[in-house]
């Protein structure tokens, strides 16, 4: 919606019966520069693609997709770490679409503000300088600022990995532990995304910037956000809805196998990793995360 200012766009879906007003942003009714489809060849004649899936959903999407997609710009917008590969989204797409340019669009943004018009600035990465310029250009708008970074390692873990403290952030809300226990999740689930980053090849400025640090902030203080609410029905001992996406769920599975294979200690995603599989309750995983041995910070 935000790029219909600078121009015509195309949405792909493979279920677009709904027209001109999706269920999933309610209140929002696409601009007629946004020309909507179901045909994935029509979509793919850009030059540029921005790739709106759910981080499981990427590879088997691929499987599927990926000589249509092949020689495109592709820039990413998923959050995660693909479960089976242990490896992020655009690694994904690049093995998948060798001939492509790979990028990720990411840091603090609800689709729902953005296609308000809401202004939002973002973390465009590629670790091509040049082409990472372009996108920047080409994707920001009045509204939208884009900043670019060449770590693209970096800007992804950050995405995927403050979807796993924001479980633990709605936990601590949904059980009535306090803001006081909030603020600590945050800070030191800060330090786990920056161990765990920072060992796969990230710059730790990367994780303090937008796509860490800035989204981290975002999910964990807002109902507006999916893994808060998901951690706050996991708090609180509701229903949740299942066919909601979480990205952070399978995420905390897949960062406990990396942690596990490297021996990294990141508490809290082990612990939201056990939440999210009914495991454990948060009571006894917080008495877990306050009882370990006494340590520098
Ligand atoms: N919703 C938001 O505010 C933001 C979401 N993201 C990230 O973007 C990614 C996608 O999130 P949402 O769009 O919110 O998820 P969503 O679950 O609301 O929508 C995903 C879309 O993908 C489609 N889809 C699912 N499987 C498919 C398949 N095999 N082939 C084709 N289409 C398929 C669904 O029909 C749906 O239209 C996630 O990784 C999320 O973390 C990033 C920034 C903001
Ligand atoms: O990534 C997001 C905000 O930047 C959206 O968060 P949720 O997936 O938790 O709704």
């Amino acid at each position: 919606v935000a790029l219909a200012a600078k121009g015509p766009v195309t949405l792909w879906g493979r279920d677009v019966g709904w027209g001109r007003s999706n269920p999933r942003l309610p209140g929002v009714t696409l601009p007629d520069r946004i020309a909507v489809t179901d045909d994935l060849i029509t979509a793919c004649r850009a030059q540029t693609l921005l790739l709106a899936l759910p981080a499981q959903v990427l590879r088997p999407f691929l499987d599927q997709h990926a000589a249509a997609l092949n020689g495109r710009a592709l820039v990413n917008t998923a959050k995660g770490i693909d479960l089976t590969r242990l490896t992020g989204p655009s690694h994904l797409i690049a093995q998948a679409c060798p001939d492509a340019m790979v990028a990720t669009l990411t840091g603090p943004s609800f689709a729902a503000d953005i296609a308000r018009g809401l202004p939002t600035a973002l973390t465009l990465a590629c670790p091509d300088a040049r082409t990472g310029a372009q996108l920047q250009h080409q994707l920001s708008t009045q509204v939208l600022r884009l900043y670019r970074t060449t770590d693209l390692i970096g800007a992804e873990l950050g995405g995927a990995l403050k979807n796993v403290i924001a479980i633990a952030a709605g936990a601590v809300i949904g059980a009535g532990l306090g803001e006081s226990a909030r603020a600590a999740i945050i800070t030191r689930g800060f330090a786990e995304m920056t161990r765990l980053a920072t060992e796969l090849g990230a710059r730790a400025e990367t994780l303090a910037g937008l796509s860490g640090l800035g989204d981290l902030t975002l999910t964990c203080s807002s109902t507006q956000s999916r893994n808060f609410r998901f951690g706050q029905a996991l708090g609180s001992g509701v229903d949740f809805d299942r066919s909601t996406t979480v990205e952070g769920a399978a995420t905390a599975g897949a960062v406990t196998e990396i942690a596990r294979q490297r021996a990294l200690d990141l508490p809290i995603a082990a612990m939201v990793d056990r939440l999210a599989k009914g495991g454990i309750s948060v009571e006894n995983a917080m008495d877990n995360l306050m009882t370990r041995p006494l340590k520098e910070e």
